[in-house]
């Protein structure tokens, strides 16, 4: 298992990782999101032992990184796909690997052919696209049959035929009953694979909860009314429901109501309406609202 506990990392006076506490558990998929520049990458290194917290304790099976024995054998990751020596061949690359742990060699053709590279075993690195590159990442991840797996952007560069074959590698490998911490800014996807969220914005800890539980929190719920004729339906809502928002083609949004309660309004004022559901926020308009106050790099219009 993974955890972190009050974990904090300030470069030069400029705190990034800020008192972060979190648990990664086993048999869950934990997506691990927030903003550009947030942390994420950041809390990962130090997880791996690639870079020293300022202060608190990043652990895996209770311990610091550099203190653990055959570390690949615990925890797998893919930080960055396009680390591996272009010159090298992907068997190659993993048979490196595999003799750092002294690990049987056979794991390197089963772990290509888990992740679909078995015909390019030979092939060199820089002649793969980014997409086989991910998926020579994840193999590397794996080599060890690691208990915990931390990947950074794995669905990244990805067709939509990889990016599915992610959702149901995460989906199996925590079925497994492996602790899987991935962080993506998919938000649709990450709303179908993971089972928990733990979400950061500036390096602090926004939430940490299960997918469906922060949604029913944070997310919000529109009644979408359209009516035969829209200029009374518009009327109505003036008066009884000023925060409804038009959603184009006659119809509003009405936020936190209740449809029952809006459908006899309607009637009770001869309101015909031809339409009457319930929307919920999706995770990346939920995402988007609660980290808006901590979003370092937006765009302005030009
Ligand atoms: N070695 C470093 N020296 C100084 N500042 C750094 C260093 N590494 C990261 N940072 C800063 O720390 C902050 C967090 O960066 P990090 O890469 O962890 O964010 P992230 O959430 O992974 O972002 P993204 O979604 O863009 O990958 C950023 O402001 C970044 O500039």
């Amino acid at each position: 298992m993974i955890e972190v506990r009050d974990l904090t990392k300030a470069y030069g006076g400029r705190t990034v990782v800020d008192g972060l506490t979190f648990r990664v558990e086993p048999g869950r998929v934990t997506g691990f999101l927030g903003p550009n520049g947030s942390g994420k990458s950041t809390t990962l290194r130090m997880v791996l032992g690639l870079d020293r917290p300022t202060s608190g304790a990043a652990l895996v099976d209770g311990r610091p990184y550099a203190a653990l024995e055959r570390p690949l054998c615990r925890v797998g990751a893919l930080l960055d796909a396009q680390a591996p020596h272009p010159g090298r061949t992907a068997a190659g690359h993993l048979r490196w690997i595999a003799a750092s742990h002294a690990l049987p060699a056979r794991r390197v053709g089963e772990v290509l052919a888990g992740v679909g590279l078995a015909e390019v075993a030979g092939r060199r690195i820089r002649t793969f696209s980014l997409g086989m590159r991910q998926r020579l990442g994840i193999a590397a991840a794996l080599l060890g049959d690691p208990a915990a797996l931390l990947l950074d952007e794995p669905v990244n560069g990805l067709d939509p035929e990889g990016i599915r074959w992610i959702r149901e590698l995460l989906r199996r490998l925590a079925g497994e009953g492996r602790a899987v911490l991935v962080s993506s800014h998919l938000m649709a996807e990450m709303a179908v694979t993971a089972d928990r969220l733990v979400v950061i914005g500036r390096g602090r800890l926004l939430a940490d909860s299960s997918t469906d539980a922060f949604l029913a929190r944070h997310g919000r719920r529109r009644v979408r009314v359209r009516a035969v004729d829209p200029a009374a339906l518009a009327a109505l809502l003036a008066t009884a429901h000023p925060d409804a928002v038009p959603a184009g083609d006659g119809a509003f949004d009405v936020p936190d109501a209740d449809p029952g309660r809006l459908g006899a309004l309607a009637a009770e004022h001869r309101v015909v309406l031809v339409e009457l559901s319930v929307t919920h926020d999706t995770l990346a308009e939920t995402f988007m609202r609660m980290t808006a106050d901590t979003v370092d790099y937006r765009a302005v219009p030009a």
